[in-house]
């Protein structure tokens, strides 16, 4: 453990669960910024490499009780909670001038009355809905700089949106008849996760689930219609995988435009993602794997063209963890505070 102090002081507000371990798994190794406080009301006062060994040797600090004025002496402070709770804190925080990135849905959707239907309360913050800024770097970069609040994107609308994008930005397919199957392993189900995701009940099984409307769903059509700058309709259906990390989204589209090529449209997806350090345009044809990614920040697509029909098949492929939730976290935060992209998050993927 070093005992170097680094530059930048960061807060995890929730740290008990997958995304906060899986934020200090990445910071641990951050060049310059440290963990400096972690809250969790049930477990305060244990240190955190009691509660998680596999950081044992990496960081020396407790858990302490969410704590405003404790959270406010750092540079940026995370939140790593379940839905409704970072808006009850958010406006004090705001207030005080902390830099917040929030990994919850809480200031995803623009629409507060949208937001209350698809999350069972209405919202506590509203006023500070228009301040907030999408977090997908791939299309918000320049505003997440100046950002003070970062809603970092679901991990289900991470994998889709980043691979209809080019296709929704040159208006090449039918924004009203896109279609989305995605699988997930159990831990996007977090910590707390109930029955079904039980080893006995998820193991050995395949199932879809929330196919009649996810909350994913009015956040894709969201950021999707931001994109294309036209309403888009999706149909949206998640899965559960009996695996641990991972989402693999199969994505459908109607071509507008039945001359254009696979390789015309390869082409555009590899320039227009030449210099996004963390999507990787995979060659046409292949099938990318969610190990191919897992532990890792990317985002690993692939097209096909079956049998040369009007319809492009695009395979999108992320850890939920990582690029689908903490991984994208850290990203933004290299983003605020003007730090190299890719710093802490420089890891390739676990295989086998
Ligand atoms: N799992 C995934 O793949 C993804 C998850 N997300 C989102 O990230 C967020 C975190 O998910 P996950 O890591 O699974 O963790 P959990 O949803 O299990 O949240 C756990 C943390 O939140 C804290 N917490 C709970 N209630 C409160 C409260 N009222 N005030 C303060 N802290 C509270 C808990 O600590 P304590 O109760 O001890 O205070 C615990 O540390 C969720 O919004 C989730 O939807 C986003 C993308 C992907
Ligand atoms: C497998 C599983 O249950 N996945 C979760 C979504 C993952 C997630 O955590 O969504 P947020 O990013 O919005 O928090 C679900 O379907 O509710």
């Amino acid at each position: 453990m070093s005992g170097a102090a680094k530059a930048f002081r960061a807060g995890i507000v929730g740290g008990t669960g997958y995304t906060g371990v899986e934020l200090l798994r990445l910071l641990v190794n951050h060049p310059v910024v440290e963990v400096a406080r972690i809250t969790s009301r049930s477990e305060a006062g244990t240190a955190v490499a009691d509660m998680f060994p596999s950081l044992r040797g990496h960081l020396d600090l407790e858990f302490t009780v969410p704590d405003v004025a404790q959270l406010s002496e750092c540079d940026v402070v995370f939140f790593a909670t379940p839905h409704n709770v970072a808006m009850r804190m958010m406006p004090e925080l705001m207030a005080a001038g902390v830099r917040v990135v929030d990994l919850s849905a809480d200031f995803r959707l623009r629409d507060a009355d949208l937001w209350s239907r698809w999350y069972g309360e209405p919202h506590i913050a509203p006023e500070l809905l228009a301040q907030a800024v999408y977090g997908l770097p791939e299309i918000n970069r320049e505003k997440i700089k100046d950002a003070q609040l970062v809603a970092c994107p679901g991990c289900y609308p991470t994998a889709v949106q980043l691979g209809f994008l080019p296709l929704l930005e040159d208006s090449l397919i039918d924004p009203m008849q896109l279609i989305a199957n995605a699988a997930s392993g159990a831990s996007g189900g977090g910590r707390q996760a109930k029955i079904p995701m039980l080893l006995a009940e998820a193991g050995d099984n395949f199932n879809a689930y929330g196919a009649s409307g996810h909350r994913h769903l009015p956040e894709i059509e969201q950021g999707l219609a931001d994109i294309a700058n036209d309403p888009v309709a999706v149909t949206f259906v998640p899965h559960l995988l009996p695996m641990i990390r991972g989402i693999h989204a199969t994505l459908y589209a109607p071509l507008r435009d039945s001359t254009l090529s696979l390789a015309d449209i390869q082409a555009l997806f590899e320039e227009r993602y030449a210099n996004e350090p963390f999507v990787d345009v995979m060659p046409a044809g292949s099938h990318p794997q969610t190990r191919y990614v897992k532990g890792a920040n990317y985002c690993r697509i692939a097209l096909h063209r079956p049998l040369d029909r009007d319809v492009i098949v695009v395979l999108s492929v992320i850890d939920n963890l990582v690029k689908g939730a903490s991984g994208q976290a850290v990203q933004n935060m290299n983003i605020m505070l003007g730090l190299p992209e890719r710093a802490g998050l420089e890891g390739a993927a676990l295989l086998p």
